[in-house]
Order: structure tokens, then C-alpha cells, then sequence
């Protein structure tokens, strides 16, 4: 018998659609995320992403369409159980707790876990992320937005999900944090963590990729691998 389960999506969206009130920001999207794979979701400002990504969540509610996960519907489901099932959010803005330390936000994230399992899951973050272990104890809210950014994402990997949703993880970074940032993300896809990253800024979400979407105007206007989504988003100005 074939493991027709390793090559199932672990993330299948079909037809999706959101509305808010009277806008549709979202209009029929289908987009797909296999197991340990990284893939990217660009477009301009107000083209949809982070409304798909919310959708994905479990943060705003689907007008219509499907999202399976591991083959199982959980369009309905809440966004507490989605991440229980193993997807987590990285959201736009960051929103780390500002006036806890980098330890507590972290913390935070493991909080599904077993009691018995935290403290090992907090040490394994910062061995593998040793720019979080430097800050151990600073309060998460005095640290670069870089710095935050990667904050945000190991309060995400704390609770070790299978699908790691990142919203602009780029936005507003200096150059030597979206090095710092990329290197966090080769941390989460080492440890075979599938990702889904909106990104308006391309260029540095797609050399961490293996395939992309362009949304416009709320729908897929193009999809390939990174290097042929890379040079549409050139042709276009994405990047
Ligand atoms: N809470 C809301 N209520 C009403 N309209 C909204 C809301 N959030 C987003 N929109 C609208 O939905 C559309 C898609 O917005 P969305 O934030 O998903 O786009 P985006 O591609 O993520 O853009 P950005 O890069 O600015 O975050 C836009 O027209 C936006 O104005």
C-alpha cells in the first residue's frame, strides 16, 4: 500500500472567501502547504494576505470555501483549538507582551504544553535561538523590532507546531535584522517545521522558499516555485 499521506497537503485552503461586512477581501482563494515546506504569499498592500492568514488562524471567521488540515476540515473550528492542532501565528506588528521579559513571552507560548514539558521546551528555544538567550531577561518591549520579531516567533515554535504562519515578518526591518530574521526562519524549516509567510516585501521571504502566490485585489493572480514567482514579482514590483 502507498503513504498517500505524505504526499497529502498538510494545509489545503479551497475557494476561499472573506468578507467584511460589505468588502470582500478575500475572493476564492486556493493555496497549499505540503509538509516541511516554506511558501510564500505576496502582493501588495490591501491585496488579502493577511486576511488568509487570519482565515488560516481561525481569527476571522470563512464567508465560504474549505481549510483542511492534515486532511481534516477545520473551517469551523476555533483558532484555540486550530492551534492546538498544531498550527501557530506569528502575527503583522509582532505583538509581543511589551512589558514582560523575553522568557515570559515565551513562556507564553508553551502554555499548551505539559507542565513537565515546558522547561524543556523553553531551554530547547533558546539553545536554538541563541539571540533570545541573550535577551533571556530583557523586557521583550525595550528590543529592536528585529529582535521582537524573532520573540514573536519563538513564542509561535514554543508550542512545536507543524505549521508556523508568518505575517510580515519583514516589515520595517533594517537590513541586518531581516539577516537575523531569515536565520531564524532556516531554524524553524531545520526543525522541519512546515511555513506559510505573507510578505509584501518578496525579495528575502522568497530566498527562503520553495514556491509562492501573488495575491491582487483579494485572488491568486499568479503561483509557481520561489525563482519563477521571484522574477514576476521583479517584472511587477513586489520586491
Ligand atoms: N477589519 C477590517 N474591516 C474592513 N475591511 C478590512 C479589515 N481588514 C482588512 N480590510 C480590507 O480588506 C482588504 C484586504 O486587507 P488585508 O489586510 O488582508 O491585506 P494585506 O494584503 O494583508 O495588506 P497589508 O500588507 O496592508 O497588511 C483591504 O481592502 C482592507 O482594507
Amino acid at each position: 500500500m502507498t503513504d498517500t499521506r505524505r504526499d497529502e497537503e498538510l494545509l489545503a485552503v479551497r475557494d476561499l472567501v472573506v468578507n467584511y461586512g460589505p468588502i470582500r477581501a478575500v475572493s476564492g482563494v486556493s493555496i497549499g502547504v505540503h509538509r516541511g515546506e516554506t511558501v510564500v504569499l505576496c502582493g501588495a498592500n490591501g491585496a488579502g494576505k493577511s486576511t488568509t492568514i487570519k482565515a488560516i488562524m481561525g481569527s476571522v471567521p470563512a464567508s465560504s470555501g474549505s481549510v483542511h488540515l492534515d486532511g481534516q476540515p477545520i473551517t469551523t473550528v476555533s483558532a484555540a483549538l486550530r492551534a492546538r492542532r498544531g498550527i501557530r501565528l506569528s502575527p503583522e506588528g509582532r505583538q509581543v507582551f511589551a512589558t514582560m521579559t523575553v522568557e515570559e513571552n515565551i513562556r507564553i507560548g508553551a502554555h499548551q504544553l505539559k507542565a513537565t514539558d515546558r522547561n524543556t521546551r523553553v531551554e530547547e528555544l533558546f539553545d536554538t535561538f541563541p539571540l533570545l538567550a541573550e535577551r533571556r531577561r530583557s523586557r521583550a518591549g525595550d528590543l529592536s523590532g528585529g529582535q521582537q520579531q524573532i520573540v514573536a516567533m519563538g513564542r509561535a515554535m514554543a508550542s512545536r507546531p507543524r505549521l508556523l504562519l508568518l505575517d510580515e515578518p519583514f516589515l520595517g526591518l533594517a537590513p541586518i535584522w531581516i539577516a537575523s530574521v531569515s536565520d531564524a526562519i532556516r531554524t524553524v524549516q531545520a526543525a522541519g517545521t512546515a511555513l506559510l509567510i505573507s510578505e509584501q516585501m518578496a525579495r528575502p521571504a522568497l530566498e527562503l522558499a520553495d514556491r509562492g502566490y501573488v495575491l491582487k485585489h483579494g485572488s491568486i493572480a499568479r503561483r509557481g516555485t520561489a525563482d519563477e514567482v521571484r522574477s514576476m514579482a521583479l517584472a511587477e514590483e513586489y520586491v
